[in-house]
């Protein structure tokens, strides 16, 4: 399928549950679902640990199958749009390949993507992620602030239709976070892609997205659906008398459906 027909379909889920049965014991993670998430949009996914988030990113990127109703990408499953590299994960745990280095790493992000080699394009994503100087370190001898940003820059590099990152600045110290959320998302955004996050930061969650789902304690339910109406970029200044009301909004659905502000405060 051609990248650009890509960008303009929405992802669909259709009554979507998942439960995992583990030592005889069934953990209800997704309540049913139904959900259609616009192309071109960032969505963020905020809700206390343990609720089903991971899950659910996991489920769109067709890491994991639901139990019940599916999800479509167009006329795609996840699978098969993930097997053509039209979507690229970036998750907790970056799965960074131990024998390559960053540049490495960050160039299979292209060639799984079928694109041809650039070194430009390669040492531009590491210094924009802040790796410059780090190009020929392998992961083992990184910390993991940084392999999480080598992982990050790995899934922008096949310019993917579709970005899934989960607690994808959870890892690094506040100014280089400050940093990234200002730079990154217009890699994706310029380009008409949808992403979808999983934060516990409210006001991360506010910075970057188009729409905020706040989501229940376990098994994860949609209790709030917030739309971010601020201005996309640097127009969305986090001591502005709208941000702040938009934080507020987060915090009151979070409380509202009596989820700890241990997520809440931060
Ligand atoms: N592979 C698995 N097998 C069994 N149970 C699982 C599996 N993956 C997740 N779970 C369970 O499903 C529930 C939801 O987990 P999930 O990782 O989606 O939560 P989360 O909201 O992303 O949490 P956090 O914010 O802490 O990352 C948890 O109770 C977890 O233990």
């Amino acid at each position: 399928m051609d990248r650009r027909e890509g960008l303009a379909r929405d992802i669909t889920l259709e009554g979507v549950a998942k439960i995992f049965g583990t030592q005889g014991r069934l953990v209800e993670a997704v309540a049913p679902t139904d959900l259609v998430l616009k192309a071109g949009t960032t969505t963020a996914l905020v809700g206390p640990s343990g609720c089903g988030k991971s899950t659910l990113l996991r489920l769109i990127a067709g890491l994991d199958l639901p139990t019940e109703g599916r999800i479509t990408i167009g006329a795609e499953t996840p699978a098969e749009m993930r097997g053509r590299a039209g979507l690229a994960v970036a998750f907790q745990d970056p799965a960074l390949l131990p024998w390559r280095t960053v540049a490495g790493n960050v160039a299979l992000g292209r060639s799984l993507a079928r694109m041809p080699r650039d070194a430009a394009a390669v040492a531009e994503l590491i210094r924009l992620v802040g790796l410059e100087g780090f190009e020929d370190r392998r992961p083992a001898e990184l910390s993991g602030g940084m392999r999480q940003r080598a992982a990050i820059a790995r899934a922008l590099a096949g310019l993917p239709e579709l970005l899934l990152l989960d607690e994808p600045f959870g890892a690094v110290d506040e100014l280089t976070r400050d940093r990234l959320n200002a730079e990154l998302p217009p890699l994706w955004e310029a380009r008409g892609a949808t992403a979808v996050l999983v934060t516990h930061s409210i006001s991360e969650a506010v910075r970057l997205s188009d729409r905020i789902l706040v989501m229940t304690p376990r098994p994860a339910r949609i209790a709030a659906d917030i739309t971010v109406t601020l201005p996309r970029g640097e127009a969305r200044d986090p001591a502005s008398e709208a941000f702040r009301k938009t934080c507020a909004q987060v915090l009151a659905a979070l409380r509202e459906h009596q989820l700890p502000d241990s997520i809440a405060a931060q």
